[in-house]
């Protein structure tokens, strides 16, 4: 049998300063390949490139990565600030539908991140644009300085519900992890269910309720050097295996 095919969505980075590529980094890229086994396809974050039922009968599942721009607070009714600093609209706009589309059809489904946010607003939740100006938070940003090995170390652990999905997939009720992130959920959206938080009580993995498929997402990078990761990399077998059952039994 062939491999599955996973959509990694991809992000807008300007190359020399004027060309706009759409890109997705390595580590996605490698954790689908070495862990999953499938194959990874980025996907253009471009509204007007892709559509969300095409998109849906190329892959057999779809990976919502990290990405620096936050989701434009208009998706869930609030005003654009300076703390909000950069958008991508046209990634809002590929991933918020194709999240919704993916849990109606069954279609698996893992968030890192942004990604993590985009299922959080994608079913009516809302975010803070900065967690760590909030009273008992802490400061969830990478360190400014350092190599990817310092950005991406281990940096708090994260509680699980006894008993949950993550827990259940990670043998545990608590795991260690990175953390590169401004943004935190702030209300959760109608169907999200909150599994597992940082010791400041940040939401860090959710899953959507009632879905029919495996939809899953964490606010930190399980993608960094996911083969090797004790919590990544079961995170990732557990993707692999939902996409897997979806590539043999077709788009039914
Ligand atoms: N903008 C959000 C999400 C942060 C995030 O996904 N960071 C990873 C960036 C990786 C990359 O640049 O590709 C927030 O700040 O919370």
């Amino acid at each position: 049998m062939s491999r599955p095919v996973i959509g990694i969505i991809g992000n807008v980075h300007i190359i020399n300063d004027e060309y706009p590529v759409q890109a997705a980094g390595v580590s996605n890229i490698e954790a689908i390949a070495q862990v999953t086994g499938a194959t990874p396809l980025i996907v253009p974050a471009l509204p007007h490139a892709v559509g969300v039922s095409d998109l849906i009968d190329a892959c057999d599942g779809f990976l919502f990565t990290g990405g620096r721009p936050n989701v434009h607070p208009k998706h869930y009714g609030e005003d654009a600030t300076e703390a909000h600093g950069a958008f991508d609209l046209d990634r809002d706009a590929v991933a918020l539908p194709l999240i919704r589309a993916c849990v109606e059809r069954k279609v698996p489904i893992l968030g890192i991140c942004r990604g993590f946010q985009e299922f959080n607003v994608a079913f009516g939740g809302s975010l803070y644009p900065e967690i760590r100006d909030l009273p008992g938070r802490m400061n969830h940003r990478m360190p400014p300085d350092g190599t990817l090995e310092e950005k991406f170390a281990h940096r708090h652990v994260i509680t699980l519900t006894p008993g949950g999905r993550f827990a259940r997939i990670f043998g545990r009720d608590e795991v260690l992890v990175n953390s590169l992130h401004g943004q935190g959920i702030k209300r959760p959206g109608e169907r999200i269910e909150i599994e597992g938080h940082a010791p400041d009580g940040t939401p860090e993995a959710l899953h959507v309720a009632g879905a029919p498929g495996y939809a899953m997402a964490v606010q930190w990078h399980p993608e960094w050097r996911a083969h090797e990761d004790p919590v990544s990399r079961p995170l990732f077998e557990s993707f692999g295996a939902a996409l897997t059952a979806r590539h043999a039994r077709g788009a039914a």
